[in-house]
């Protein structure tokens, strides 16, 4: 997804993320998700206590919340070999094949963007998730065959932003679903406690809250505005990271009370004053903020939902009266939704 790299607060990750460094290692050191991290724990338990391979585990959730993170943690809470790889990546079901017949036996292959595997690879996975085995085509015309090989068990960990991207034949596949969901502020405290503990940076527990509560619910961006709020500390000659230093070096990024940055706030407005509070459609949207449809979605809308801004409704996206306050604009009588959107999703 082409979004403007200049974007501090994009989830998706950018060049100089350390994310490697920053990831935690097991499932006691991942932080939040706690549903999803104590099933996961289970579900481990019993597939090792039975020496069997993990069921297939689909991940899904916004970029930065952890995906990647939880995916090498199931492999070496599992202690089986780890290999990764991205659905844009496979370009022929050879490759996948190769990748596969690699595969030792219970390993895990994590498949990130899994929802944009071209159709002729994602065949190939069909029968490799449910039997374990390859179908190959052997010779051409009529003379043509098939043969399958058996493959090691293994477990196929895939992650998507999106679960409703996925085809159905492939989403069926997966016995453990798991959805990632934005982090609380007092989850993001510790996520950027840690982070502050790993870079060697001194930071006050106010500094964390102002930090956590301004980081979209993501732990990617917490880790990135902490690395940007110390090299503002450090030009002020202060090595000490509190609530009023954070606030000032956010600030002149551009970031809000809420974490909203330039890019939510054009797009809020559009809605606001383009479409007076909507509903508007997603493409509109995107032709008048020059983005794809794909980054407004994945990446742009979610959080706002979750902050009860914006609302997705049958009709199109509309402004909630939150969102008109936050924006300090008067909402205009009979805008609300709700009203007339009774029964909308806003899924
Ligand atoms: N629960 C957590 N506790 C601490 N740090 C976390 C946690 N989850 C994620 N992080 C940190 O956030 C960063 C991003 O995580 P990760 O790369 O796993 O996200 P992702 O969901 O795979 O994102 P994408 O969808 O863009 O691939 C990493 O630096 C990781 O250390
Ligand atoms: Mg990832």
């Amino acid at each position: 997804m082409a979004t403007d790299p200049a974007r501090i607060t994009t989830p998706e990750r950018t060049a100089e993320d350390a994310d490697q460094a920053l990831r935690p290692k097991t499932l006691d050191e991942f932080i939040g998700q706690q549903a999803a991290r104590e099933n996961l724990r289970v579900f481990v338990h019993a597939a090792k206590s039975r020496g069997e391979a993990l069921d297939h585990v689909l991940l899904h959730g916004p970029p930065g919340l952890g995906k990647t993170t939880l995916a090498g943690i199931v492999a070496r809470e599992m202690g089986v070999g780890f290999r990764a790889t991205s659905g844009p990546v496979i370009a022929k079901s050879g490759d996948l094949a190769a990748l596969l017949t690699n595969l030792e036996d219970g390993d895990v292959l994590f498949i990130d963007e899994i929802h944009r595997l071209n159709p002729a690879v994602e065949e190939v996975l069909y029968p490799a998730m449910e039997d374990s085995a390859l179908d190959l085509m052997i010779g051409e015309g009529p003379s043509a065959r098939s043969v399958r090989i058996d493959l090691p068990r293994f477990t196929l960990i895939g992650a998507t932003t999106r679960q409703g991207l996925l085809t159905t034949p492939l989403r069926d596949r997966f016995g453990i679903p798991v959805r990632l969901q934005f982090y609380t502020v007092p989850e993001l405290e510790q996520v950027v406690r840690r982070a502050a503990r790993l870079l060697g940076a001194d930071l006050t527990d106010d500094g964390a809250h102002e930090i956590a509560r301004r980081s979209r619910g993501t732990p990617r961006i917490a880790g990135r505005l902490l690395r940007r709020v110390r090299d503002f500390a450090h030009a002020a000659g202060s090595d000490t990271i509190d609530a009023p230093v954070a606030d000032r070096a956010l600030s002149r990024l551009e970031i809000d009370s809420l974490g909203l940055d330039a890019m939510d706030r054009r797009y809020l407005l559009m809605i606001a004053d383009l479409y007076g509070g909507g509903p508007v459609g997603v493409e509109t949207l995107a032709a008048g903020l020059s983005e794809p449809r794909d980054t407004i979605e994945d990446v742009i809308e979610p959080y706002l939902i979750q902050l009860g801004l914006i609302a997705r409704t049958a009709r199109g996206r509309c402004l909630n009266g939150r969102g008109w306050t936050h924006l300090g604009l008067p909402q205009p009588q009979g805008s609300q939704v709700g009203l007339f959107d009774q029964g909308a999703s806003s899924k």
